[in-house]
């Protein structure tokens, strides 16, 4: 099958690399600087589960000159995405997926939006990876799973192409039938884990072990439940707990994405976490304090590192 990766960062960089070097037709789309070395050196990826290198690769920063797709892996953060969604129309045939493995819950509702829903696939991805410099692409740890699934809960001819295509290159991939389930799954734990990493500045360690974070992190995520539940999405009520017992099962030294981007001084996405759920809360008459305090004490940080003004 045809794949097209939307956004050659950490998650579309690693998974589209390891599709490529297993031998299936992918073509990558990036920008700036990553493209130049993409275009001059080619991609590399180190990883805990081996370095590759594919020295070229079809790549490009217009999708329009790439022909149709099967399946469009869409991996921008979540601020590029009504343009990245934009720019990838040339690349829709009538059977064309779109699968986003971008945090939150939104994304799909944007996709539906300005392509269509029947070009529109639920996805969530487990990994640590980041863009270490042009061209190149650093895997954290050995964790590197996928997730999708049509919203009517079938198994297309194009999810189970994709799932054979991952499971044929070594990525750990699952169909999901209920992928909007799925999708808000990882979004509780991930809503937690980015909240906290991020305000405590520290990995998940030390914030499970200390009572009063601890009881922080279960009331942020006990906050996406509710709201999720009253939108409809069939979370048991007490599935805050079961996360929380998840929290405990992970390493000491795991954090999120959202605290890397902190700490390097990129912006956020916690507009489209914590932010997002506050959101919801209050149109559905929810309380979402927790979730409004971390979106407010990140905001400080949301458009990247602020500048010191001399006084
Ligand atoms: N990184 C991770 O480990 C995980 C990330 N996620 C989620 O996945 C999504 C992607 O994250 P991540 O991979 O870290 O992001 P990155 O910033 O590493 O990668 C996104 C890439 O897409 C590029 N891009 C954006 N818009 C365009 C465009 N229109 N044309 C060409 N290139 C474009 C960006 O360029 P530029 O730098 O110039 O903006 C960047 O190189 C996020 O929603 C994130 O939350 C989920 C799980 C884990
Ligand atoms: C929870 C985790 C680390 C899993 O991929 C993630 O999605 C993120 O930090 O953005």
């Amino acid at each position: 099958m045809r794949l097209v990766v939307m956004g050659t960062g950490g998650v579309g960089g690693y998974f589209g690399a390891r599709l490529a070097e297993a031998g299936h037709d992918v073509a990558f789309v990036a920008r700036g600087r990553h493209l130049e070395a993409l275009r001059d050196k080619g991609l590399r990826v180190q990883s805990p589960l081996g370095d590759l290198h594919l020295p070229h690769i079809e790549v490009t920063d217009d999708p329009a000159t790439l022909g149709q797709a099967d399946l469009v892996l869409f991996g921008v953060k979540l601020w590029d995405t009504e343009g990245a969604a934009e720019q990838i129309k040339p690349l829709l045939g009538t059977h064309t997926g779109v699968v986003s493995f971008q945090n939150g819950v939104v994304k799909d509702d944007i996709l539906r939006a300005r392509l269509g829903a029947e070009h529109v696939v639920g996805g969530v991805c487990y990994i640590a990876a980041t863009i270490a410099e042009p061209g190149i692409i650093r895997h954290a740890n050995t964790l590197q799973k996928l997730v999708f699934g049509e919203y009517d809960g079938t198994t297309s001819q194009r999810v189970q192409a994709f799932h054979d295509a991952c499971v044929d290159a070594g990525i750990d991939a699952e169909i999901s039938a209920d992928i909007e389930r799925t999708i808000w799954e990882k979004f509780v734990f991930l809503v937690g884990l980015s909240g906290l990493t991020s305000t405590v500045r520290a990995p998940i360690g030390p914030i499970r072990d200390n009572p009063r974070s601890r009881a922080f992190l279960h009331d942020v995520m006990d906050e996406v439940v509710r709201v999720a539940r009253a939108q409809g999405v069939s979370l048991p009520a007490d599935y805050a707990d079961d996360r929380l017992a998840f929290v405990d099962q992970v390493p000491a030294d795991m954090t999120s994405s959202m605290h890397f981007d902190l700490e390097h001084g990129n912006r956020l996405e916690v507009a489209w976490l914590s932010g997002d759920v506050a959101d919801r809360g209050k149109a559905l008459g929810i309380p979402t304090p927790a979730n409004r305090a971390i979106m407010d004490l990140l905001a400080v940080h949301s458009d990247g590192r602020p500048g010191v003004t001399a006084g």
